[in-house]
């Protein structure tokens, strides 16, 4: 069995005066979806910057199967990752981004139709990315992350644009990704989505860890053991 989890430890970041993560130490097993939490400006997209290698941690680490992402054999193999919709060259047709992106990892081009199919885009994919609805931007930059078939997905909030048909797609997506033993972890502010899709939690407000563990092992339902956690503060930091 493989053990592809992620793992911070003492995970911290200050941007100048600003301490965005502190002290962050938590658990993402593999073989389950884990939904990470907290109020705007919590640390979240700093956090999942961090894991990713994009932002490096003033202190602490985060690892992959045990590994810095860039410390990685094959990391956008590895990895597959959703971290904002904007990405995208407007004028170029969604297929022609995602062989753009299979060409820059080295994958094969068949990949390409594989996941314009596993995120329902194949009729879609001739069209300019300028055209395309916000969730329809989630399902391609989905569809990105999926081409190096990787064992761990980090996702950046994928709900946000998705119909409720859609919501209800993405979450069975996420399940079979999880079912199949990968390590999956995403940020959302939709919690009842959230209490529907994941097995486990990481919740964090103001930077800080506020609960590593089970869905099941939270006091109450997802909603109340959240605002208590948080302090129930709609303020932003
Ligand atoms: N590059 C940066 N320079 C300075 N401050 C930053 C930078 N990136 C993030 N921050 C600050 O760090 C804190 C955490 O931001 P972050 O984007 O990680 O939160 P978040 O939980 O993802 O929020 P949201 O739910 O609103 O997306 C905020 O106070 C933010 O202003």
């Amino acid at each position: 069995m493989r053990h592809d989890g992620i793992s911070a430890r003492g995970l911290s970041k200050r941007f100048g005066p600003v301490t965005a993560v502190r002290d962050l130490t938590f658990d993402v097993p593999a073989g389950q979806v884990t939904g990470f939490l907290g109020p705007n400006g919590a640390g979240k997209s700093t956090t999942l910057r961090m894991i990713l290698g994009l932002v490096r941690p003033s202190a602490g680490e985060a690892l992959i199967g045990g590994h810095r992402y860039d410390d990685l054999p094959q990391p956008r193999r590895a990895v597959g990752a959703v971290l904002e919709t904007t990405g995208f060259h407007p004028g170029r047709r969604g297929r022609d981004h995602l062989r753009v992106a299979a060409r820059a990892a080295g994958l094969p081009a068949g990949r390409v139709d594989e996941v314009l199919d596993r995120v329902g885009l194949t009729d879609a994919a001739g069209r300019r990315v300028r055209g395309y609805s916000l969730g329809m931007r989630q399902r391609l930059g989905l569809a990105a992350a999926l081409l190096g078939d990787p064992q761990v997905l980090i996702l950046d909030e994928p709900a946000n644009g998705l119909d409720p048909a859609g919501m209800a797609w993405l979450r069975g997506l996420l399940r079979d990704l999880a079912a199949q033993g990968r390590t999956v972890l995403f940020s959302s502010h939709v919690l009842s989505e959230v209490a529907q899709t994941v097995d486990h939690l990481v919740i964090v407000h103001d930077g800080s860890l506020r609960y590593a563990g089970p869905l099941d092992g939270l006091d109450g339902p997802l909603e109340t053991a959240f605002l208590t956690l948080v302090g129930g503060t709609a303020d932003v930091r």
